[in-house]
């Protein structure tokens, strides 16, 4: 099977959100799913998400990217990853105005000096599309103990597709929760057939969030941008907030603003370039 051996990438990050950028349209091959995962050992390149990019079978579009988790497995959404190749394109080209295409549809994109916008598209709120397990008529709270019984606060979260699956726990303290014990049970819930993305959110005011987040594929990360979009939408619909917030993360702050006219979702944050580089076999736990 083909590697990814002396390909060159790109080491980014959204907010400490750790991103790697694999240009391949000029060679398009998929990524292996077991060089993912030798890529991101900790001793290696440790990352959150590849952004994998490749020719757009459209024109106008920069390039189709298909976005790939420490573990291996395949997302639909990564809001920090698109602020960094929105990025990375924009030192390429010189335009501001990027254009990405996903599983999950368009990615439109602008750089401009107060930071990177990405328009995430609408959210889906019916139960078939997050995906859950079973008819449910009010994702606003499931009726079910989502979490474990000893943590009582990590129950009736509310759920959301922004081209990924999240669950989003309301909480009046969420530094008194330990995400990481409880991640990985939480993903893996049986009411999340394709696991899900989960947050523990605390409402500061109508127009502040405090956000952490247990990534599906890649555990406790500093920041999540499709995260803080669907905290920002579920805050919203359920009245805690207005439609525009000031997302806080462990890695730094994001705004979010659901607008009201076509009920997409923009994201705006920065990105950052850190260095480059070539794979090597070794790199990928690639033997001869
Ligand atoms: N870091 C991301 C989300 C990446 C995908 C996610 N882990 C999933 O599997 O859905 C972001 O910034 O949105």
């Amino acid at each position: 099977m083909a590697s990814l051996a002396d390909r060159p990438f790109v080491k980014m990050n959204g907010l400490g959100n750790e991103i790697v950028v694999l240009d391949l349209r000029d060679g398009p091959m998929p990524v292996p799913p077991e060089e993912a995962r030798a890529l991101a050992r900790p001793d290696v390149l440790p990352f959150d998400q590849i952004m994998a990019l490749y020719p757009a079978a459209v024109p106008g579009i920069d390039a189709y990217v298909r976005i790939i988790n420490a573990d291996g497995s395949e997302a639909g959404a990564c809001g920090n990853g698109t602020r960094c190749i929105a990025l990375y394109e924009y030192g390429r080209t010189g335009r501001a105005h990027i254009r990405f295409e996903s599983i999950a549809g368009l990615l439109d994109c602008n750089v401009s000096s107060s930071g990177i916008t990405v328009d995430m598209g609408p959210p889906r709120f019916g139960w078939a599309d997050i995906p859950l397990a079973g008819p449910v008529a009010d994702t606003r709270a499931l009726d079910i103990q989502a979490g474990p019984a000893e943590a009582p606060a990590l129950a009736h979260p509310a759920v959301v597709n922004v081209g990924n699956p999240h669950a989003v726990f309301f909480v009046p303290d969420a530094a008194a929760v330990d995400l990481g014990r409880y991640g990985p049970e939480l993903e893996r819930h049986p009411a999340f057939p394709d696991r899900a993305n989960i947050s523990v959110a605390q409402v500061l005011s109508p127009d502040h969030i405090l956000l952490k987040v247990w990534e599906r594929g890649a555990g406790l990360t500093r920041a999540c941008g499709s995260a803080a979009c669907a905290t920002a939408v579920c805050a919203a619909r359920l009245g805690l907030t207005c439609r525009r917030v000031t997302v806080t993360l462990p890695g730094g702050d994001l705004t979010i603003d659901w607008r009201e006219a076509d009920d997409h979702i923009l994201m705006t944050g920065p990105a950052e370039l850190e260095f480059s580089g070539r794979l090597t076999p070794d790199m990928l736990g690639v033997t001869a």
